[in-house]
């Protein structure tokens, strides 16, 4: 047996949900490029769940589930505003999914219909957390959700109070789109392999989250605003880049485990990057990405993944740094519970084995012989 280490190239699991062929990325076949430009969040949400477009009726029905499901428990507001004030945004989030099922009573039924709700439920609560953790951090109260408008709609009302401008609400729904789904994604993969053991739909989307979080995942965006924010002119991006690249140092939002010829989802973000900056008047943080991108691809011909231009498109929208990666658990949720529920559908342990490189033979010693 020999491992191949972080199971490169390995294929672990048959999925009907997303696929990346030859460079293209596609949900139920349906090429990202054309839903990025036509689709809704919600049409995506349904299409990952039930493998096909709603009609206006699903849809219509799908919307009035999220808005029935939208209210999280009191206990869990409670509990959020019990965190300590330097809190990670992603360990709130990740406790207060885990704590959802505490307080639902169907938590632990495994049947299709009870997972199925609770896969709506996830979707529906996972933006009312983020605003809430969001507001009581600023000493705010939160904002209750609002019933028919679109998740990114009310995600970015719950978090100011404010009725969100058009073209902020349509960009964001453009990447929850873009991030909804990636075939077997870390994140994905820690969810199946959660479920697997037929535990339930919020182990599956907690241990999810935790595996979103890190830097080399879906971390990776804020870190991509750290960086921005560290480099802080446009003049400064040649000699940081320069001194980074030579010193080995990744940088983040560029290089990806499948794409080797650039992410067909960074296109979309950079023009909406552009496209943001240029009605706010102020193009620094889209002209720095740019000069990022020549250098890092220029030098090193690693192309820019999804959460490179996600930076500066939510920082432009006026976005906290470190609600990126929760905006991208907003998203992916979808993706995660089709995947648990289509594990669910066809379930087999998953466990694999490990090539042993450790000692052997080794005697037992007595304590007080060490
Ligand atoms: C939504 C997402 O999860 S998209 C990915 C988000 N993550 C990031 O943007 C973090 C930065 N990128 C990376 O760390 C990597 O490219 C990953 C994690 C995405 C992919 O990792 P892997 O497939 O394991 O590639 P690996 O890290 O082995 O890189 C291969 C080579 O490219 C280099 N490389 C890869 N990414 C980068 C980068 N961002 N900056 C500089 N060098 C890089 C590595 O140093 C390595 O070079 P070497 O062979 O000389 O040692
Ligand atoms: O597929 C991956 O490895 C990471 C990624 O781009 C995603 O999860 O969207």
């Amino acid at each position: 047996m020999t491992a191949t280490k972080g199971l490169e190239g390995i294929v672990a699991a048959t999925s009907s949900i997303s696929s990346i062929i030859d460079g293209a990325l596609t949900y139920r076949g349906i090429n990202i490029d054309e839903l990025a430009e036509n689709a809704t969040f919600e049409e995506v949400i349904y299409l990952l769940w039930y493998g096909k477009l709603p009609n206006r009726a699903e849809l219509a029905k799908l919307q009035e589930q999220l808005d029935q499901y939208a209210v999280i428990p009191e206990q869990v507001i409670a509990q959020i505003k019990l965190y300590p004030a330097q809190t990670n945004s992603m360990a709130a989030l990740r406790t207060a999914v885990s704590s959802l099922a505490l307080y639902d009573e169907e938590a632990n039924d495994m049947s299709e219909e009870a997972n199925l709700r609770k896969a709506i439920k996830l979707q529906a609560q996972l933006p009312t957390i983020i605003a809430a953790y969001s507001r009581i951090r600023e000493g705010k109260d939160p904002i209750a959700p609002k019933a028919g408008v679109s998740i990114a709609y009310n995600f970015l009302y719950m978090l100011s109070g404010n009725e969100p401008a058009d073209v902020a609400v349509k960009a964001l729904d453009q990447a929850l789109v873009l991030h909804a789904d990636h075939e077997l994604n870390a994140s994905t993969f820690a969810a199946r392999v959660t479920v697997a053991t037929l535990s339930d739909i919020y182990s599956g989307v907690t241990s999810a989250i935790g595996t979103l979080k890190g830097p080399l995942h879906g971390g990776a965006n804020e870190a991509v605003m750290v960086m921005l924010e560290e480099i802080g002119s446009f003049e400064n991006v040649e000699p940081y880049i320069q001194n980074a690249l030579a010193n080995r140092v990744k940088i983040m939002g560029f290089g990806h485990r499948v794409y080797k010829n650039g992410d067909p989802r960074a296109k979309h973000l950079q023009k909406m990057s552009r496209e943001l900056g240029k009605l706010n008047g102020d193009l620094m943080l889209y002209e720095m990405s740019t000069k990022i991108e020549e250098l890092v691809t220029g030098q090193k011909g690693l192309k820019p993944n999804v959460d490179f231009y996600s930076a500066s498109v939510y920082t432009t929208l006026g976005i906290a740094r470190d609600l990126f990666t929760p905006i991208f658990a907003i998203s992916r949720v979808s993706g995660w519970t089709a995947h648990i529920l289509e594990q669910f559908s066809d379930n087999r342990l998953i466990r694999p084995r490990a090539d042993y490189v450790g000692a052997s033979n080794v005697k037992y010693i007595p304590i007080e012989d060490r």
